[in-house]
Protein backbone atom coordinates (compact mmCIF):
# COMPACT_ATOMS: atom_id res chain seq x y z
CA UNK A 1 0.00 0.00 0.00
CA UNK A 2 1.21 3.05 -0.41
CA UNK A 3 1.03 5.93 2.35
CA UNK A 4 -1.83 8.02 3.32
CA UNK A 5 -2.67 10.94 1.56
CA UNK A 6 -3.55 14.50 3.47
CA UNK A 7 -7.17 16.40 1.62
CA UNK A 8 -6.22 19.64 1.21
CA UNK A 9 -9.70 21.10 1.37
CA UNK A 10 -13.07 19.94 1.40
CA UNK A 11 -13.13 19.99 -2.12
CA UNK A 12 -10.20 17.60 -2.55
CA UNK A 13 -10.96 15.20 -5.82
CA UNK A 14 -9.42 12.81 -4.06
CA UNK A 15 -12.05 12.89 -1.41
CA UNK A 16 -15.70 10.92 -2.04
CA UNK A 17 -18.76 12.81 -1.43
CA UNK A 18 -22.31 11.91 0.26
CA UNK A 19 -20.22 8.80 1.25
CA UNK A 20 -20.54 7.87 5.10
CA UNK A 21 -19.60 4.83 7.42
CA UNK A 22 -16.15 3.12 7.47
CA UNK A 23 -16.19 3.99 3.71
CA UNK A 24 -16.59 7.38 4.13
CA UNK A 25 -14.25 7.65 7.29
CA UNK A 26 -11.47 5.91 5.37
CA UNK A 27 -12.24 8.37 2.83
CA UNK A 28 -11.41 11.29 4.57
CA UNK A 29 -8.26 10.15 6.25
CA UNK A 30 -6.86 9.91 3.21
CA UNK A 31 -6.69 5.75 2.98
CA UNK A 32 -8.36 5.10 0.16
CA UNK A 33 -9.15 7.76 -2.67
CA UNK A 34 -12.85 8.45 -4.22
CA UNK A 35 -12.04 6.73 -7.23
CA UNK A 36 -11.60 3.19 -4.54
CA UNK A 37 -14.46 4.25 -3.38
CA UNK A 38 -16.95 4.29 -6.01
CA UNK A 39 -15.57 1.31 -7.53
CA UNK A 40 -15.94 -0.37 -4.41
CA UNK A 41 -19.88 1.11 -4.12
CA UNK A 42 -20.63 -0.25 -7.53
CA UNK A 43 -19.61 -3.84 -7.52
CA UNK A 44 -20.86 -3.73 -3.95
CA UNK A 45 -24.38 -2.33 -5.73
CA UNK A 46 -24.05 -5.31 -8.06
CA UNK A 47 -23.56 -7.68 -5.73
CA UNK A 48 -26.09 -6.61 -3.02
CA UNK A 49 -23.03 -6.18 -0.25
CA UNK A 50 -24.05 -3.64 2.75
CA UNK A 51 -21.23 -4.84 5.01
CA UNK A 52 -19.46 -1.80 5.72
CA UNK A 53 -16.06 -3.77 6.54
CA UNK A 54 -16.27 -5.95 2.83
CA UNK A 55 -16.49 -2.58 1.33
CA UNK A 56 -13.66 -1.14 2.54
CA UNK A 57 -11.79 -4.13 2.11
CA UNK A 58 -13.13 -3.87 -1.99
CA UNK A 59 -12.12 -0.04 -2.05
CA UNK A 60 -8.19 -1.03 -0.54
CA UNK A 61 -8.04 -4.27 -3.06
CA UNK A 62 -8.45 -1.68 -5.95
CA UNK A 63 -5.95 0.78 -4.00
CA UNK A 64 -3.07 -1.91 -3.63
CA UNK A 65 -3.76 -2.37 -7.42
CA UNK A 66 -2.93 0.94 -8.61
CA UNK A 67 0.00 0.45 -6.06
CA UNK A 68 1.06 -2.32 -7.78
CA UNK A 69 0.36 -4.71 -5.99
CA UNK A 70 -2.05 -7.74 -7.46
CA UNK A 71 -4.31 -7.79 -4.45
CA UNK A 72 -4.82 -6.45 -0.63
CA UNK A 73 -2.05 -7.98 1.88
CA UNK A 74 -3.85 -7.88 4.95
CA UNK A 75 -0.60 -8.09 7.27
CA UNK A 76 0.85 -5.00 5.62
CA UNK A 77 -1.63 -2.35 6.32
CA UNK A 78 -1.17 0.98 6.51
CA UNK A 79 -0.25 2.68 10.10
CA UNK A 80 -3.43 4.57 11.14
CA UNK A 81 -1.80 6.96 13.34
CA UNK A 82 -3.34 9.81 14.30
CA UNK A 83 -6.46 9.42 12.05
CA UNK A 84 -7.98 7.96 14.98
CA UNK A 85 -9.54 5.46 13.15
CA UNK A 86 -8.58 1.61 13.84
CA UNK A 87 -8.51 -1.45 11.39
CA UNK A 88 -11.83 -4.05 11.89
CA UNK A 89 -10.02 -7.27 14.08
CA UNK A 90 -8.54 -9.55 11.13
CA UNK A 91 -10.48 -12.68 13.22
CA UNK A 92 -13.59 -11.18 12.11
CA UNK A 93 -12.39 -8.89 9.06
CA UNK A 94 -11.32 -12.35 7.04
CA UNK A 95 -14.55 -14.38 7.68
CA UNK A 96 -16.61 -11.43 6.98
CA UNK A 97 -15.27 -11.08 3.98
CA UNK A 98 -14.86 -14.74 2.88
CA UNK A 99 -18.15 -15.37 3.77
CA UNK A 100 -19.56 -11.97 1.91
CA UNK A 101 -22.20 -11.55 -1.33
CA UNK A 102 -18.62 -9.94 -3.01
CA UNK A 103 -17.02 -13.28 -2.46
CA UNK A 104 -20.09 -15.12 -3.55
CA UNK A 105 -20.59 -13.35 -6.17
CA UNK A 106 -16.90 -14.29 -7.26
CA UNK A 107 -15.78 -9.97 -7.02
CA UNK A 108 -13.60 -10.74 -4.27
CA UNK A 109 -11.07 -13.55 -3.35
CA UNK A 110 -9.17 -14.33 -0.36
CA UNK A 111 -6.26 -16.55 -1.05
CA UNK A 112 -2.14 -16.44 0.37
CA UNK A 113 -3.23 -13.91 2.85
CA UNK A 114 -4.74 -11.40 -0.03
CA UNK A 115 -7.91 -10.07 -1.19
CA UNK A 116 -7.90 -9.96 -4.27
CA UNK A 117 -10.25 -8.35 -7.18
CA UNK A 118 -11.77 -11.19 -9.55
CA UNK A 119 -9.70 -9.69 -12.59
CA UNK A 120 -6.21 -10.15 -10.81
CA UNK A 121 -7.02 -13.41 -9.06
CA UNK A 122 -7.92 -15.23 -12.34
CA UNK A 123 -4.64 -13.50 -14.38
CA UNK A 124 -2.35 -14.67 -11.82
CA UNK A 125 -3.88 -18.18 -11.30
CA UNK A 126 -3.66 -18.45 -15.37
CA UNK A 127 -0.11 -17.39 -15.23
CA UNK A 128 0.59 -19.97 -12.38
CA UNK A 129 -1.22 -22.73 -14.25
CA UNK A 130 -0.03 -21.70 -17.33
CA UNK A 131 3.34 -21.68 -16.08
CA UNK A 132 3.19 -25.17 -14.35
CA UNK A 133 1.82 -27.02 -17.72
CA UNK A 134 4.97 -25.23 -19.62
CA UNK A 135 7.30 -27.20 -16.93
CA UNK A 136 5.46 -30.42 -17.13
CA UNK A 137 5.98 -30.17 -20.83
CA UNK A 138 2.14 -29.87 -21.38
CA UNK A 139 1.58 -33.27 -19.97
CA UNK A 140 1.64 -35.60 -22.77
CA UNK A 141 4.58 -33.59 -24.90
CA UNK A 142 7.01 -35.19 -22.67
CA UNK A 143 10.50 -32.80 -22.44
CA UNK A 144 11.96 -31.96 -25.60
CA UNK A 145 14.17 -34.37 -27.58
CA UNK A 146 17.42 -33.12 -27.60
CA UNK A 147 20.24 -34.73 -29.66
CA UNK A 148 23.26 -35.01 -27.48
CA UNK A 149 25.87 -34.92 -30.68
CA UNK A 150 24.76 -32.29 -31.98
CA UNK A 151 24.50 -30.24 -28.57
CA UNK A 152 28.26 -31.15 -27.68
CA UNK A 153 28.65 -29.96 -31.66
CA UNK A 154 26.67 -26.80 -30.79
CA UNK A 155 28.85 -25.81 -27.51
CA UNK A 156 32.35 -26.62 -29.24
CA UNK A 157 30.87 -24.49 -32.22
CA UNK A 158 29.81 -21.34 -29.75
CA UNK A 159 31.82 -21.98 -26.59
CA UNK A 160 34.98 -19.98 -27.69
CA UNK A 161 36.62 -17.68 -24.69
CA UNK A 162 33.32 -15.45 -25.12
CA UNK A 163 31.26 -18.24 -23.90
CA UNK A 164 31.55 -18.60 -19.64
CA UNK A 165 30.77 -21.87 -18.12
CA UNK A 166 27.42 -20.48 -16.62
CA UNK A 167 26.87 -19.16 -19.88
CA UNK A 168 27.43 -22.13 -21.58
CA UNK A 169 24.90 -24.07 -18.39
CA UNK A 170 22.49 -21.61 -19.44
CA UNK A 171 23.07 -22.60 -23.13
CA UNK A 172 22.13 -25.94 -22.50
CA UNK A 173 19.67 -25.37 -20.42
CA UNK A 174 17.61 -23.82 -22.76
CA UNK A 175 17.72 -26.54 -24.84
CA UNK A 176 16.59 -29.41 -22.79
CA UNK A 177 13.58 -27.45 -21.37
CA UNK A 178 10.74 -25.50 -23.20
CA UNK A 179 11.00 -22.82 -20.47
CA UNK A 180 14.21 -20.99 -19.77
CA UNK A 181 14.20 -17.66 -16.99
CA UNK A 182 17.40 -16.81 -17.66
CA UNK A 183 18.33 -13.69 -15.10
CA UNK A 184 21.53 -11.86 -14.36
CA UNK A 185 22.43 -8.53 -13.79
CA UNK A 186 23.83 -5.99 -16.59
CA UNK A 187 26.64 -6.69 -18.15
CA UNK A 188 26.29 -10.67 -17.28
CA UNK A 189 26.07 -11.69 -20.84
CA UNK A 190 22.39 -12.32 -20.96
CA UNK A 191 22.59 -11.54 -24.82
CA UNK A 192 25.35 -12.88 -25.37
CA UNK A 193 23.94 -16.00 -24.76
CA UNK A 194 20.50 -15.66 -25.99
CA UNK A 195 22.27 -15.40 -29.39
CA UNK A 196 23.76 -18.80 -28.49
CA UNK A 197 20.33 -19.96 -27.53
CA UNK A 198 19.12 -19.44 -30.73
CA UNK A 199 21.79 -20.97 -32.32
CA UNK A 200 22.18 -24.31 -30.30
CA UNK A 201 17.87 -24.58 -30.90
CA UNK A 202 18.42 -23.96 -34.19
CA UNK A 203 20.90 -26.49 -34.57
CA UNK A 204 18.66 -29.18 -33.01
CA UNK A 205 15.63 -28.49 -34.99
CA UNK A 206 17.11 -28.62 -38.23
CA UNK A 207 17.50 -32.39 -37.68
CA UNK A 208 14.01 -33.05 -37.47
CA UNK A 209 12.44 -29.89 -39.65
CA UNK A 210 12.54 -28.85 -43.34
CA UNK A 211 12.26 -25.63 -42.48
CA UNK A 212 14.23 -23.21 -40.65
CA UNK A 213 13.40 -22.56 -37.21
CA UNK A 214 11.39 -19.10 -36.49
CA UNK A 215 12.17 -16.86 -34.19
CA UNK A 216 10.70 -13.71 -31.92
CA UNK A 217 12.99 -11.13 -30.14
CA UNK A 218 10.85 -9.33 -28.03
CA UNK A 219 10.83 -6.84 -25.57
CA UNK A 220 8.27 -4.66 -23.61
CA UNK A 221 9.73 -1.19 -24.98
CA UNK A 222 10.65 -0.95 -28.43
CA UNK A 223 14.33 0.74 -27.15
CA UNK A 224 14.42 -2.45 -25.62
CA UNK A 225 13.51 -5.20 -28.65
CA UNK A 226 15.65 -3.01 -31.14
CA UNK A 227 18.54 -3.47 -28.31
CA UNK A 228 18.01 -7.04 -28.80
CA UNK A 229 17.64 -7.14 -32.05
CA UNK A 230 20.89 -5.05 -32.42
CA UNK A 231 22.92 -7.49 -29.65
CA UNK A 232 21.61 -10.69 -31.47
CA UNK A 233 22.13 -10.18 -34.60
CA UNK A 234 25.98 -8.72 -33.91
CA UNK A 235 26.58 -11.81 -31.91
CA UNK A 236 25.31 -13.97 -34.66
CA UNK A 237 27.34 -12.49 -37.16
CA UNK A 238 30.23 -13.01 -35.23
CA UNK A 239 29.71 -16.49 -35.07
CA UNK A 240 29.35 -16.92 -38.74
CA UNK A 241 25.63 -18.15 -38.13
CA UNK A 242 23.79 -15.32 -40.37
CA UNK A 243 22.95 -15.91 -43.91
CA UNK A 244 21.05 -18.67 -45.77
CA UNK A 245 23.67 -21.53 -45.04
CA UNK A 246 22.02 -25.44 -43.27
CA UNK A 247 23.43 -23.86 -39.74
CA UNK A 248 22.50 -20.50 -40.35
CA UNK A 249 20.10 -18.23 -39.55
CA UNK A 250 18.51 -15.19 -41.16
CA UNK A 251 18.70 -11.61 -39.41
CA UNK A 252 16.63 -11.69 -35.71
CA UNK A 253 13.89 -8.83 -35.85
CA UNK A 254 12.91 -7.28 -32.60
CA UNK A 255 9.55 -6.57 -31.96
CA UNK A 256 7.49 -5.19 -29.04
CA UNK A 257 5.27 -7.76 -26.67
CA UNK A 258 2.05 -5.47 -27.99
CA UNK A 259 2.91 -5.70 -31.67
CA UNK A 260 4.09 -9.32 -31.51
CA UNK A 261 0.84 -10.87 -30.06
CA UNK A 262 -1.04 -8.29 -31.81
CA UNK A 263 -2.03 -5.27 -31.06
CA UNK A 264 -5.77 -4.51 -31.21
CA UNK A 265 -7.40 -0.85 -31.56
CA UNK A 266 -10.71 -1.77 -29.88
CA UNK A 267 -8.98 -3.61 -26.63
CA UNK A 268 -6.13 -2.93 -24.54
CA UNK A 269 -5.80 -6.27 -22.57
CA UNK A 270 -6.91 -8.54 -25.43
CA UNK A 271 -4.64 -9.06 -28.71
CA UNK A 272 -5.23 -11.00 -31.33
CA UNK A 273 -2.55 -13.76 -30.65
CA UNK A 274 -4.04 -15.67 -27.65
CA UNK A 275 -5.51 -19.61 -26.91
CA UNK A 276 -7.05 -19.84 -29.77
CA UNK A 277 -4.65 -18.24 -32.21
CA UNK A 278 -1.35 -19.21 -30.98
CA UNK A 279 1.91 -17.25 -32.45
CA UNK A 280 3.32 -19.39 -34.77
CA UNK A 281 7.21 -18.77 -33.77
CA UNK A 282 9.08 -21.55 -32.53
CA UNK A 283 11.38 -19.84 -30.18
CA UNK A 284 9.99 -16.38 -28.41
CA UNK A 285 12.74 -14.71 -26.58
CA UNK A 286 11.70 -12.01 -24.07
CA UNK A 287 13.73 -9.20 -22.77
CA UNK A 288 13.42 -7.03 -19.98
CA UNK A 289 10.99 -9.26 -18.39
CA UNK A 290 11.55 -7.39 -15.38
CA UNK A 291 9.19 -4.61 -16.80
CA UNK A 292 6.45 -7.39 -17.76
CA UNK A 293 3.52 -6.79 -15.48
CA UNK A 294 1.27 -9.72 -14.54
CA UNK A 295 -1.51 -8.83 -17.28
CA UNK A 296 0.75 -8.98 -20.31
CA UNK A 297 2.68 -11.84 -18.59
CA UNK A 298 -0.90 -13.95 -18.95
CA UNK A 299 -1.35 -12.78 -22.53
CA UNK A 300 1.94 -14.30 -23.79
CA UNK A 301 1.77 -17.29 -21.55
CA UNK A 302 -1.31 -18.06 -23.19
CA UNK A 303 0.07 -17.11 -26.63
CA UNK A 304 2.66 -18.92 -26.62
CA UNK A 305 2.22 -22.77 -28.56
CA UNK A 306 2.48 -25.49 -25.76
CA UNK A 307 5.27 -26.94 -27.69
CA UNK A 308 7.19 -23.81 -28.35
CA UNK A 309 10.41 -22.66 -26.46
CA UNK A 310 10.43 -19.70 -24.81
CA UNK A 311 12.99 -17.78 -22.96
CA UNK A 312 12.75 -15.00 -20.38
CA UNK A 313 15.64 -12.97 -19.81
CA UNK A 314 16.39 -10.12 -17.14
CA UNK A 315 17.09 -8.92 -14.22
CA UNK A 316 14.91 -9.20 -10.94
CA UNK A 317 16.31 -6.43 -8.95
CA UNK A 318 15.07 -3.73 -11.36
CA UNK A 319 12.15 -1.73 -10.79
CA UNK A 320 9.08 -3.90 -11.05
CA UNK A 321 6.55 -3.21 -13.94
CA UNK A 322 4.80 0.20 -14.17
CA UNK A 323 1.54 -2.19 -14.31
CA UNK A 324 0.50 -4.61 -11.51
CA UNK A 325 2.36 -7.52 -10.30
CA UNK A 326 6.25 -8.52 -10.35
CA UNK A 327 6.04 -11.61 -12.33
CA UNK A 328 9.72 -11.94 -12.91
CA UNK A 329 11.03 -11.66 -9.15
CA UNK A 330 8.12 -14.07 -8.31
CA UNK A 331 9.33 -16.46 -10.77
CA UNK A 332 12.71 -16.72 -9.20
CA UNK A 333 11.47 -16.96 -6.08
CA UNK A 334 8.70 -18.96 -6.74
CA UNK A 335 11.10 -21.81 -8.43
CA UNK A 336 13.50 -21.26 -6.03
CA UNK A 337 12.94 -24.89 -4.54
CA UNK A 338 11.71 -26.70 -7.85
CA UNK A 339 13.15 -30.38 -8.05
CA UNK A 340 13.92 -28.88 -12.06
CA UNK A 341 13.63 -25.02 -11.59
CA UNK A 342 13.57 -23.13 -15.07
CA UNK A 343 15.64 -20.13 -13.93
CA UNK A 344 19.32 -20.02 -14.69
CA UNK A 345 21.56 -17.20 -13.33
CA UNK A 346 24.45 -15.27 -14.18
CA UNK A 347 26.54 -13.48 -12.02
CA UNK A 348 29.41 -12.60 -13.30
CA UNK A 349 29.53 -9.16 -14.53
CA UNK A 350 31.43 -8.64 -18.23
CA UNK A 351 31.16 -5.39 -18.55
CA UNK A 352 31.02 -2.70 -15.72
CA UNK A 353 34.11 -1.51 -14.13
CA UNK A 354 35.12 -2.68 -10.66
CA UNK A 355 33.57 -0.13 -8.29
CA UNK A 356 30.48 -0.09 -10.23
CA UNK A 357 30.51 -3.30 -9.81
CA UNK A 358 31.25 -3.26 -6.31
CA UNK A 359 28.28 -0.96 -5.41
CA UNK A 360 26.00 -3.13 -7.85
CA UNK A 361 26.92 -5.98 -5.64
CA UNK A 362 26.66 -4.23 -1.91
CA UNK A 363 22.86 -3.70 -3.38
CA UNK A 364 21.85 -6.94 -4.62
CA UNK A 365 23.54 -8.28 -1.26
CA UNK A 366 19.61 -10.05 0.37
CA UNK A 367 20.54 -9.74 4.30
CA UNK A 368 17.52 -8.94 6.34
CA UNK A 369 20.13 -6.76 8.34
CA UNK A 370 19.15 -3.55 6.29
CA UNK A 371 21.19 -0.94 7.88
CA UNK A 372 24.37 -3.09 7.76
CA UNK A 373 24.04 -3.59 4.00
CA UNK A 374 23.66 0.84 3.96
CA UNK A 375 26.52 0.39 5.95
CA UNK A 376 28.16 -1.16 2.91
CA UNK A 377 26.78 0.76 0.20
CA UNK A 378 27.83 3.82 2.13
CA UNK A 379 32.00 2.63 2.64
CA UNK A 380 31.85 1.73 -1.27
CA UNK A 381 30.28 5.05 -2.32
CA UNK A 382 33.23 6.82 0.19
CA UNK A 383 35.92 4.70 -1.30
CA UNK A 384 35.36 6.02 -4.61
CA UNK A 385 38.46 6.53 -6.72
CA UNK A 386 36.64 8.56 -9.98
CA UNK A 387 34.54 5.00 -11.57
CA UNK A 388 32.19 6.11 -9.02
CA UNK A 389 31.69 9.55 -6.88
CA UNK A 390 29.18 10.75 -3.74
CA UNK A 391 28.44 14.16 -3.54
CA UNK A 392 26.57 14.56 -0.59
CA UNK A 393 25.30 17.59 -0.34
CA UNK A 394 21.51 18.82 0.19
CA UNK A 395 22.68 21.52 -2.50
CA UNK A 396 22.00 19.32 -5.98
CA UNK A 397 22.27 22.56 -8.45
CA UNK A 398 25.48 23.47 -7.19
CA UNK A 399 26.69 19.75 -7.64
CA UNK A 400 25.35 19.58 -11.09
CA UNK A 401 25.45 22.64 -13.18
CA UNK A 402 28.68 22.50 -14.38
CA UNK A 403 28.67 18.76 -15.71
CA UNK A 404 25.08 18.76 -16.84
CA UNK A 405 26.08 21.91 -18.47
CA UNK A 406 28.77 20.58 -20.29
CA UNK A 407 27.06 17.73 -21.09
CA UNK A 408 24.50 19.66 -23.06
CA UNK A 409 26.55 22.26 -24.58
CA UNK A 410 28.62 18.76 -26.34
CA UNK A 411 25.18 17.36 -27.71
CA UNK A 412 24.93 21.06 -29.08
CA UNK A 413 28.17 21.89 -30.52
CA UNK A 414 27.67 18.35 -32.05
CA UNK A 415 24.22 18.96 -33.56
CA UNK A 416 25.29 22.20 -34.81
CA UNK A 417 28.77 21.26 -36.03
CA UNK A 418 28.94 17.47 -36.69
CA UNK A 419 25.17 16.78 -37.47
CA UNK A 420 22.68 13.57 -35.93
CA UNK A 421 24.99 10.82 -35.55
CA UNK A 422 27.82 13.25 -33.38
CA UNK A 423 25.15 14.40 -31.56
CA UNK A 424 23.36 11.05 -30.73
CA UNK A 425 26.60 9.59 -29.76
CA UNK A 426 27.24 12.74 -27.43
CA UNK A 427 24.18 11.36 -25.64
CA UNK A 428 25.03 8.28 -24.96
CA UNK A 429 28.17 9.50 -23.48
CA UNK A 430 26.34 11.06 -20.12
CA UNK A 431 22.87 11.20 -18.47
CA UNK A 432 21.26 12.30 -15.36
CA UNK A 433 18.70 10.38 -13.68
CA UNK A 434 15.73 11.36 -11.47
CA UNK A 435 13.32 9.52 -9.08
CA UNK A 436 10.37 11.81 -10.20
CA UNK A 437 9.06 13.25 -12.71
CA UNK A 438 7.75 16.56 -10.62
CA UNK A 439 9.06 18.39 -7.86
CA UNK A 440 12.47 19.95 -7.42
CA UNK A 441 13.93 16.57 -7.69
CA UNK A 442 12.03 15.96 -10.75
CA UNK A 443 13.11 15.64 -14.51
CA UNK A 444 11.09 18.54 -15.59
CA UNK A 445 12.69 21.27 -13.43
CA UNK A 446 15.57 19.49 -13.91
CA UNK A 447 15.06 19.52 -17.88
CA UNK A 448 13.95 23.54 -17.58
CA UNK A 449 17.33 24.22 -15.25
CA UNK A 450 19.85 22.62 -18.15
CA UNK A 451 18.33 24.79 -20.70
CA UNK A 452 18.58 27.99 -18.65
CA UNK A 453 22.26 26.81 -18.01
CA UNK A 454 23.14 26.05 -21.65
CA UNK A 455 21.05 29.89 -22.87
CA UNK A 456 23.13 31.45 -20.07
CA UNK A 457 26.62 29.70 -21.12
CA UNK A 458 25.69 30.18 -25.56
CA UNK A 459 25.01 33.79 -24.07
CA UNK A 460 21.30 33.69 -25.89
CA UNK A 461 18.51 32.13 -25.55
CA UNK A 462 17.50 29.02 -26.74
CA UNK A 463 14.64 30.79 -28.76
CA UNK A 464 12.81 27.47 -30.07
CA UNK A 465 11.46 24.36 -28.36
CA UNK A 466 13.12 22.84 -31.24
CA UNK A 467 16.52 24.10 -30.53
CA UNK A 468 19.86 22.72 -31.96
CA UNK A 469 21.20 20.10 -29.47
CA UNK A 470 17.91 19.13 -27.66
CA UNK A 471 17.56 15.56 -26.50
CA UNK A 472 14.18 13.86 -27.28
CA UNK A 473 12.93 10.77 -25.77
CA UNK A 474 10.22 9.27 -27.43
CA UNK A 475 7.19 8.62 -24.50
CA UNK A 476 4.92 5.60 -26.32
CA UNK A 477 5.07 3.81 -29.76
CA UNK A 478 3.80 4.83 -33.04
CA UNK A 479 3.22 2.29 -35.40
CA UNK A 480 2.58 4.28 -38.35
CA UNK A 481 6.22 6.18 -37.99
CA UNK A 482 7.86 3.04 -36.72
CA UNK A 483 8.98 5.28 -33.68
CA UNK A 484 9.09 3.11 -30.18
CA UNK A 485 8.46 4.32 -26.68
CA UNK A 486 12.07 4.51 -25.33
CA UNK A 487 14.10 5.75 -28.25
CA UNK A 488 16.00 8.94 -27.98
CA UNK A 489 17.61 11.62 -30.63
CA UNK A 490 17.94 15.33 -31.21
CA UNK A 491 16.77 18.09 -32.72
CA UNK A 492 19.51 19.19 -35.86
CA UNK A 493 18.53 22.14 -37.69
CA UNK A 494 18.56 21.29 -41.97
CA UNK A 495 20.38 23.01 -44.43
CA UNK A 496 16.90 25.29 -45.23
CA UNK A 497 16.91 26.32 -41.16
CA UNK A 498 14.15 23.66 -40.26
CA UNK A 499 14.29 21.61 -37.19
CA UNK A 500 14.02 17.83 -37.62
CA UNK A 501 14.02 15.50 -34.74
CA UNK A 502 16.58 12.87 -35.44
CA UNK A 503 15.29 9.66 -33.80
CA UNK A 504 18.05 6.71 -32.92
CA UNK A 505 15.89 3.68 -33.36
CA UNK A 506 16.82 0.18 -35.46
CA UNK A 507 18.89 0.97 -38.47
CA UNK A 508 20.45 4.47 -39.39
CA UNK A 509 18.95 7.42 -37.34
CA UNK A 510 15.81 9.09 -39.20
CA UNK A 511 14.44 12.83 -39.56
CA UNK A 512 11.31 13.63 -38.63
CA UNK A 513 9.37 17.20 -38.49
CA UNK A 514 8.51 17.99 -35.01
CA UNK A 515 5.04 18.20 -35.53
CA UNK A 516 4.38 14.69 -36.81
CA UNK A 517 5.98 13.53 -33.40
CA UNK A 518 3.44 14.35 -30.44
CA UNK A 519 5.01 11.74 -28.28
CA UNK A 520 8.07 13.66 -26.95
CA UNK A 521 9.98 14.89 -23.84
CA UNK A 522 12.98 16.43 -23.54
CA UNK A 523 15.99 14.02 -22.31
CA UNK A 524 18.47 16.65 -20.51
CA UNK A 525 17.77 14.70 -17.62
CA UNK A 526 15.09 11.57 -17.58
CA UNK A 527 13.34 9.22 -14.56
CA UNK A 528 15.25 6.22 -13.29
CA UNK A 529 11.64 4.66 -14.65
CA UNK A 530 12.43 5.19 -17.89
CA UNK A 531 15.93 4.51 -18.00
CA UNK A 532 15.12 0.80 -17.93
CA UNK A 533 16.69 -1.14 -20.82
CA UNK A 534 19.42 1.90 -21.45
CA UNK A 535 22.85 2.79 -20.46
CA UNK A 536 24.85 5.55 -21.03
CA UNK A 537 28.97 5.58 -20.56
CA UNK A 538 28.55 8.14 -17.43
CA UNK A 539 25.61 8.32 -15.02
CA UNK A 540 24.68 11.35 -12.50
CA UNK A 541 22.08 9.85 -10.67
CA UNK A 542 20.11 12.84 -8.13
CA UNK A 543 18.48 11.16 -5.19
CA UNK A 544 15.18 12.81 -3.71
CA UNK A 545 14.86 13.86 -0.32
CA UNK A 546 14.86 10.78 2.52
CA UNK A 547 11.30 10.93 2.58
CA UNK A 548 9.88 10.43 -1.20
CA UNK A 549 7.91 7.54 -1.38
CA UNK A 550 9.65 6.39 -4.75
CA UNK A 551 13.33 6.06 -2.79
CA UNK A 552 13.51 2.27 -2.64
CA UNK A 553 16.86 -0.41 -3.33
CA UNK A 554 15.56 -1.23 -6.67
CA UNK A 555 15.24 1.93 -7.78
CA UNK A 556 18.85 2.84 -6.64
CA UNK A 557 20.09 0.09 -8.02
CA UNK A 558 18.55 0.45 -11.56
CA UNK A 559 20.13 3.41 -11.78
CA UNK A 560 23.48 2.88 -10.71
CA UNK A 561 23.26 -0.26 -12.92
CA UNK A 562 22.87 2.23 -15.78
CA UNK A 563 26.11 3.28 -16.14
CA UNK A 564 29.41 1.94 -18.27
CA UNK A 565 31.97 3.68 -17.07
CA UNK A 566 31.64 5.59 -14.52
CA UNK A 567 29.31 7.03 -11.22
CA UNK A 568 28.05 10.07 -10.12
CA UNK A 569 25.72 10.21 -7.18
CA UNK A 570 24.13 13.14 -5.78
CA UNK A 571 22.23 13.08 -2.47
CA UNK A 572 22.52 13.11 1.56
CA UNK A 573 23.45 10.45 3.16
CA UNK A 574 20.01 9.68 4.87
CA UNK A 575 18.86 9.43 1.36
CA UNK A 576 21.25 6.58 0.49
CA UNK A 577 20.32 4.98 3.49
CA UNK A 578 16.30 5.30 2.99
CA UNK A 579 17.13 3.79 -0.83
CA UNK A 580 19.04 0.54 0.27
CA UNK A 581 17.03 -0.11 4.05
CA UNK A 582 13.53 0.45 1.33
CA UNK A 583 13.17 -2.78 -0.03
CA UNK A 584 9.42 -2.44 -0.77
CA UNK A 585 7.79 -5.61 -2.03
CA UNK A 586 4.46 -5.64 -4.30
CA UNK A 587 1.71 -8.17 -2.65
CA UNK A 588 1.42 -10.64 -4.81
CA UNK A 589 0.54 -14.26 -4.72
CA UNK A 590 2.50 -15.63 -7.34
CA UNK A 591 5.78 -17.02 -6.03
CA UNK A 592 3.33 -18.91 -3.15
CA UNK A 593 1.41 -20.32 -6.44
CA UNK A 594 4.47 -21.57 -8.17
CA UNK A 595 5.99 -22.89 -4.82
CA UNK A 596 5.55 -26.84 -4.45
CA UNK A 597 3.00 -27.21 -1.86
CA UNK A 598 5.62 -27.33 1.80
N1 LIG B 1 31.92 -14.85 -21.34
C1 LIG B 1 32.29 -13.62 -21.67
N2 LIG B 1 33.56 -13.25 -21.68
C2 LIG B 1 33.94 -11.99 -22.00
N3 LIG B 1 33.10 -10.99 -22.31
C3 LIG B 1 31.80 -11.29 -22.30
C4 LIG B 1 31.32 -12.60 -21.97
N4 LIG B 1 29.96 -12.57 -22.02
C5 LIG B 1 29.60 -11.31 -22.36
N5 LIG B 1 30.71 -10.55 -22.53
C6 LIG B 1 30.74 -9.13 -22.91
O1 LIG B 1 30.15 -8.40 -21.84
C7 LIG B 1 29.36 -7.33 -22.33
C8 LIG B 1 27.94 -7.49 -21.80
O2 LIG B 1 27.33 -8.62 -22.39
P1 LIG B 1 25.79 -8.63 -22.77
O3 LIG B 1 25.43 -7.40 -23.50
O4 LIG B 1 25.51 -9.95 -23.40
O5 LIG B 1 25.20 -8.59 -21.29
P2 LIG B 1 23.72 -8.33 -20.81
O6 LIG B 1 23.54 -9.16 -19.59
O7 LIG B 1 22.77 -8.57 -21.93
O8 LIG B 1 23.80 -6.83 -20.43
P3 LIG B 1 22.68 -5.70 -20.33
O9 LIG B 1 21.42 -6.36 -19.89
O10 LIG B 1 23.25 -4.78 -19.35
O11 LIG B 1 22.64 -5.13 -21.70
C9 LIG B 1 29.43 -7.40 -23.84
O12 LIG B 1 30.41 -6.50 -24.26
C10 LIG B 1 29.85 -8.83 -24.11
O13 LIG B 1 30.56 -8.95 -25.32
Amino acid sequence: MTELFEPTSAHDPRLARGVDGLLGAFNAAGVVDAADVRVAERVAALAGEDDDRVLLAAALAVRSVRAGSVGLDLDALPDLDGTGLAWPAPEEWVPAIEGSALAAAEVLHVEHDLVYLDRYHRLERQVADDLRARLDHGGQLGPPAVDEDVLAATLRRVGDAHLSAEQATAVEHAVRHRTTVLTGGPGTGKTTTVARVVLALADQFALTHQRRMSVALAAPTGKAATRLEQAVEEELRGLGALGDGPHQLPSPTGVTLHRLLGWRPDNATRFRHDRGNRLKYDLVVVDEASMVDLTMMARLLEAVRPESRLVLVGDPRQLTSVGAGAVLSDLVAGFAVHPDPPVVALTENHRSTEEIKGLAAALRDDSPALDETADRVLEVLRAGTGEVTWIETDDPVTALRAECTAAALRVRAAAVADGPEAALAEIEGFRLLCAHREGPYGVRVWNRYVEQWLAAEIGAPLGSAWYAGRPLLVTSNDYALDVYNGETGVVVTDPAGRPRAWIAGAGAPRPFAPGRLDAIETMHAMTIHKSQGSQATRIAVLLPEEDSRLLTRALFYTAVTRARESLLVVGSEAAVRAAVTTTAQRATGLRHRLAPPA
